[in-house]
């Protein structure tokens, strides 16, 4: 039987919020993807990057007021930092966690690069909250700059991009040839790179595409069985925070439509999952999301936890 494909979505629990909490984070997520491959499916691993490409580009921001002829480091630019810098940390988790297994495994990180609609709506409409969570305070003197901040799903404010839907994952081939190979690809870090296509010319924009929204692009490109989003809630709620709560194990997509139409999901958080889990279920027959903790996956993926979207 062919092996299972499974794209794995992480969320800011599985990187933690600063380069001293990743390297932590990453060696308990690495130990959840290795299980996962022990059991034979084959694996590509997506991450976010809100808070670190956030942090990155005040960084650079620091940097660029001493120069002499300052020039903004482009947002795409702080989007393929974040690839690179959490994506190493990843693959070498990952490759320790199968040397002490004495697995010989082969682990790739792809910088990707994913094209978008330069009319897309969200360039008019930024919605994509980025870095650390800000006071009221915070936010009000950012605003007075022009820079746009919002309340993020009641947990403080954040700066807010554009996050355009991804059309087109440009290094798709060479992800799916390395899949095949046998590697665990770690891929669309931070919602992929996001450029415009200009006459085959690719020019980074000023966005950060969801890495939810990409996951679901990729899973069904790949023909993937499985979409599973790590994230900080072991199941998906409806009347979330309230005393009427009720957790849901299992969510149709007509169901979860009707859900959105009730606003039942948080814009900025579980949203984009539940709008990416729609999106792939609809992609082809069969086609499960399951929406989990990190270290409940295996469990999820066995049917025992977790809230899985289908048709
Ligand atoms: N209806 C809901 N059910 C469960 N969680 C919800 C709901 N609405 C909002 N949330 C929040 O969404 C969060 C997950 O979104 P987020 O923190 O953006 O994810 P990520 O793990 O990708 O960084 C949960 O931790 C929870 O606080
Ligand atoms: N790019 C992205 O969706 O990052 P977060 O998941 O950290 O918000």
């Amino acid at each position: 039987m062919e092996a299972k494909k499974i794209v794995i979505a992480l969320g800011g629990n599985a990187l933690g919020n600063d380069v001293e909490e990743q390297k932590e984070a990453v060696a308990k997520t690495a130990k959840v993807i290795v299980d996962l491959a022990e059991e034979g499916y084959q694996m590509i691993v997506t991450h976010g990057n809100g808070p670190q490409v956030g942090m990155i580009q005040n960084a650079m921001d620091e940097f660029d007021k001493d120069q002499v002829d300052s020039k903004k480091v482009p947002l795409p630019t702080s989007v393929a930092m974040s690839q690179g810098y959490i994506g190493i940390d990843l693959q070498n988790a990952i490759k320790y966690e199968l040397f002490k297994r004495n697995i010989d495994g082969k682990v790739s990180t792809i910088l990707s690069q994913v094209e978008v609609d330069e009319n897309d709506e969200a360039f008019r409409n930024p919605t994509k909250p980025i870095g650390r969570f800000l006071t009221k305070e915070e936010a009000e003197e950012r605003e007075a700059k022009g820079i746009r901040c919002m309340e993020d799903a009641g947990r403080g404010y954040r700066i807010v991009v554009a996050s355009p839907m991804p059309k087109r994952i440009r290094e798709l081939e060479t992800i799916r040839t390395l899949m095949n190979a046998g590697h665990i690809v770690i891929t669309c870090g931070g919602g992929g790179i996001p450029v415009i296509n200009q006459g085959g010319k690719l020019v980074g924009v000023n966005a950060v595409i969801d890495k939810d929204n990409v996951s679901s692009l990729l899973a069904s490109k790949i023909g993937a069985d499985y979409l599973v989003i790590l994230t900080a809630v072991e199941k998906v709620a409806i009347n979330f925070g309230k005393p009427d709560q009720e957790w849901l194990s299992d969510l149709t997509v007509d169901q979860a439509e009707k859900y959105i139409e009730e606003n039942q999901f948080a814009k900025g958080s579980m949203l984009p999952k539940i709008e990416a889990a729609i999106r792939f279920a609809k992609s082809g027959e069969g086609r499960k999301t399951l929406i989990t903790l990190l270290d409940k996956a295996a469990e999820g993926i066995a049917g025992k936890t977790g809230t899985v979207i289908h048709q």
